[in-house]
């Protein structure tokens, strides 16, 4: 609103526009609540232009081509409106993000929600890209409104987040990015929260992000309506209760209807016994080259693997990737590739099982069993979608039949058998061994891809369906291109623990090498010709070349740098794969030094020269030398930076009254310390108090900044009221209305005067965060501008500018 000595100056007839202007708005909106509250929640709604809307939702939807409600809208918006709690369960496909987004819109529009009231909706997504796609939804729909929205899914720094989160009304979010503020920003506040929305609410409520979700929860008010949406919906009691859910409305498209998924949707099986996978894979590739596929595995190593091996076969059909360890810029890219593409192959994790919506995919191929009913459901769920058609096909090895067709069963899955042509199947084993025995990395990452697979099955719960003695993995390992299984050996959790207190290479070389499996393999393999011979020592190369880099001189372990090219995602799961399954490896002649470096490090002469040709030494001040052993630790050490952490660290003194300088911690005299009771008790003890002090101070030092800020806005707003009463006093002299008049979505000016009056600098007109694209041209006129469609996110420059227009 702008100050009253700039009003005065503006003609008569231009103040009685506006007075008429703001007093039709206020009719329209008592009009729309007394619509909601009249609302007949029996009465099933067709069309949207049937729904009491806002004129901006109603131009939002009709912008984005909505006209008719899908069965979950129509079910779930009614009830949404009226501000009750919801637990929505829908097929996949069918429409669940605008049963969401237009009660968010509406409800905080019917409440004259402004951007000084803070965060009105949150909204929790299980994925990034989940996120990113609910974001674009909103904005399409909620181009007209004046709300400010939010993406916050990491990957941004969160200064730059922190700094504008306290003016977002809406914020789309993942869970631990979400918390993350919740802890650390003071500015933040969510006290005045409406509305908290969960989609695919029972992957958020699973163990995985049990603790983070029961964080957020407890940052939440008590008072707000809460919806959650999920295409495999639980009913669970605690979950419920973990939400505070009052007298949630169940609205189950599923319980009325005959199958849990699409009609639309064709769902096949097919027994192919593990060994045959990748042959029955490229030949169902080769014969769908104008199609596009999306292919499971289950997990990012094996999608690495399958990913670069069929495309140095070159299928004829571009091949695209996808799974969590990717940075987040090319997860992004890679979804709007496939998305724009007409004809593509995407080999996932299920990074992507879970909300993603794809146009058009011809097919989904679940080439590793999922883990339960509900991952194929989400799965299969990438095609089909919103009516359209769309085709599956599971693949079982012969031991996974049974267990899993009864858990479809029981979960309505319609499917069927099929059986692949034997014409058809083109064989890529030869051809992948080939390549692995020239391309030691592409070798290196289907030792991986095989490990991490037996441990996907390793750790199922469902033993009646994963089997994993059954499985023929030697068989398995040669359809990978391996010149034979990278042996592993199972480690309960005790034996890991005692692992980590011996040397760790001590444990891998010992006399397991002569296990019984080895035994049984060399019987097994008794004519080995020259050239078996010459692919296991350049097998036996890489692991070798690879384990000098995972153990340290003392033979623990190091990160390790996996082979060049090989990628970051290997380093990364190194470590992890140690933890659970170990490579036992055989040595190889030139191996035998590998020993002898180790020993030499063990022993106390530590001025003697490592054996290793490289090796290089540092000394600095003070310090024992350390080692250069490797050209990643070279670097490390030419990084005066990284040398810091080898220095050691300054000391902290205080003064006393007299400018005496003390420790932070003094030591105190061994006899009064002991007198006070147990050693390990008191440092206990200690260490809690510490902790809890500085809890404290956190959560004092939080409040102070949040008091603060709450003081400046309830001043501001009592300014404005009061400029508005006063405005308003003065029409009624002229016009003589009667209503008290408010200031919904309209954010004043940046008037000079008053902005100088304000303790804070409050963004203007030009800067106001809004849906309205953030690079458009202040220039123009606001009616004209506020047309425009929003552009579609392409890149990750693109979110990015956009995260920014809208985020600051
Ligand atoms: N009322 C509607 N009219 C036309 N198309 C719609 C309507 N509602 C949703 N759609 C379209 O249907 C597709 C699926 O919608 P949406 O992503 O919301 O499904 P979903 O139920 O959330 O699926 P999933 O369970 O897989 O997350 C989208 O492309 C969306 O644009």
């Amino acid at each position: 609103m702008a100050p009253r000595a700039v009003k005065g100056k503006s003609k008569p007839h231009q103040e009685n526009g506006r007075i008429l202007k703001r007093k039709r708005g206020e009719d329209s909106l008592a009009a729309l609540i007394k619509q909601v509250e009249d609302l007949d929640l029996k009465a099933p709604v067709k069309n949207f232009s049937d729904l009491p809307l806002s004129e901006p939702t109603a131009k939002g939807l009709a912008a984005s081509h909505f006209k008719t409600l899908t069965d979950i809208q129509s079910r779930a918006i009614n009830h949404a409106f009226k501000g009750r709690d919801i637990l929505g369960a829908a097929k996949t496909g069918s429409g669940k993000t605008l049963a969401f987004l237009v009660p968010i819109l509406e409800n905080l529009y019917r409440k004259k929600w402004t951007e000084l009231d803070g965060l009105g909706a949150l909204v929790l997504s299980p994925t990034r890209e989940l996120a990113i796609q609910i974001f674009e939804v909103l904005r399409k729909i909620g181009r007209y409104h004046n709300f400010s929205a939010g993406l916050i899914i990491g990957g941004k720094s969160l200064r730059e987040e922190q700094d504008r989160l306290g003016r977002m009304n809406i914020l789309i979010c993942t869970p631990g990015r979400m918390l993350q503020h919740l802890d650390q920003t003071a500015m933040f506040e969510t006290n005045n929260l409406q509305m908290l929305v969960l989609d695919e609410a029972d992957r958020i409520m699973d163990m995985g992000f049990q603790k983070t979700v029961d964080a957020i929860i407890d940052h939440l008010p008590k008072q707000r309506q809460t919806m959650l949406f999920s295409a495999t919906q639980t009913k669970k009691v605690g979950d419920l209760a973990r939400l505070s859910l009052q007298e949630p409305e169940y609205v189950s498209v599923h319980e009325a209807a005959a199958s849990a998924t699409p009609s639309t949707l064709q769902q096949h099986y097919t027994i192919t016994p593990l060994p045959q996978k990748l042959d029955t894979l490229w030949s169902f590739i080769r014969s769908n080259l104008k199609s596009k596929t999306v292919v499971f595995l289950s997990s990012g190593k094996q999608v690495r693997y399958v990913y670069e091996s069929l495309r140095q076969l070159q299928p004829g059909i571009s091949l695209l990737h996808l799974h969590g360890r990717q940075k987040q810029g090319g997860r992004l890219d890679i979804t709007t590739k496939f998305s724009q593409a007409q004809h593509a192959v995407l080999f996932a994790t299920d990074v992507v099982a879970r909300g993603l919506d794809f146009p058009a995919v011809d097919w989904v191929i679940q080439l590793d069993c999922p883990e339960d009913a509900d991952t194929y459901i989400h799965r299969v769920g990438r095609t089909a979608r919103y009516e359209r058609v769309g085709r599956a096909v599971l693949f079982l090895d012969p031991s996974e039949e049974k267990g899993f067709l009864k858990q479809l069963e029981h979960k309505k899955v319609p499917i069927e058998k099929i059986n692949i042509k034997s014409n058809k199947q083109q064989s890529v084993k030869n051809q992948l061994q080939n390549m692995c025995f020239k391309d030691p990395e592409l070798k290196y990452l289907g030792q991986k891809a095989f490990i991490s697979y037996v441990k996907s099955i390793y750790v199922q719960k469902d033993k009646e369906t994963f089997k994993i003695k059954e499985l023929p993995l030697e068989e398995y390992a040669a359809s990978l291109g391996l010149p034979g299984a990278p042996r592993i050996k199972f480690i309960k959790g005790d034996d890991a623990k005692e692992r980590k207190n011996e040397s760790w290479r001590m444990a891998q070389m010992s006399g397991d090498d002569d296990s019984e499996t080895e035994k049984k393999k060399k019987d097994e393999k008794e004519v080995r010709t020259r050239y078996d011979r010459m692919f296991e020592r350049r097998n036996q190369g890489v692991l070798a070349e690879h384990y000098s880099k995972l153990i340290n001189d003392d033979g623990t372990m190091v990160a390790t740098s996996a082979p060049k090219d090989a990628g970051a995602d290997i380093d990364d799961e190194a470590d992890e794969d140690a933890d659970f399954l170990s490579v036992k490896r055989r040595f190889a002649a030139g191996d035998a030094d590998l020993g002898g470096k180790s020993d030499s490090s063990d022993s106390e002469d530590s001025d003697a020269e490592p054996k290793t040709k490289d090796v290089k030494m540092v000394h600095l001040d003070g310090q024992d030398p350390l080692l250069i052993d490797s050209k990643r630790r070279e670097k490390l050490l030419k990084s005066k930076k990284k040398l810091l952490k080898f220095k050691g660290r300054g000391t902290k003194l205080v003064y006393d009254e007299e400018g005496n300088p003390h420790e932070v911690y003094e030591m105190e005299d061994e006899e009064t310390f002991r007198a006070r009771g147990d050693v390990d008790a008191q440092r206990e003890k200690f260490l809690e108090a510490e902790a809890e002090r500085t809890r404290q101070a956190d959560i004092e030092d939080k409040e102070v900044m949040r008091e603060k800020r709450r003081e400046k806005k309830e001043k501001r707003k009592a300014r404005e009221r009061a400029e508005a009463l006063a405005e308003m006093s003065e029409e009624e002299g002229e016009g003589g209305l009667s209503h008290l008049p408010h200031v919904p979505f309209e954010i004043p000016g940046s008037d000079a005067d008053s902005a100088s009056e304000r303790d804070e600098p409050r963004p203007s007109k030009k800067q106001r965060v809004s849906f309205a694209e953030p690079d458009s041209d202040d220039d123009e006129p606001k009616s004209k501008k506020s047309q425009a469609p929003p552009k579609s996110i392409e890149t990750l420059g693109d979110l990015e500018a956009l995260a920014s227009g809208l985020l600051g």
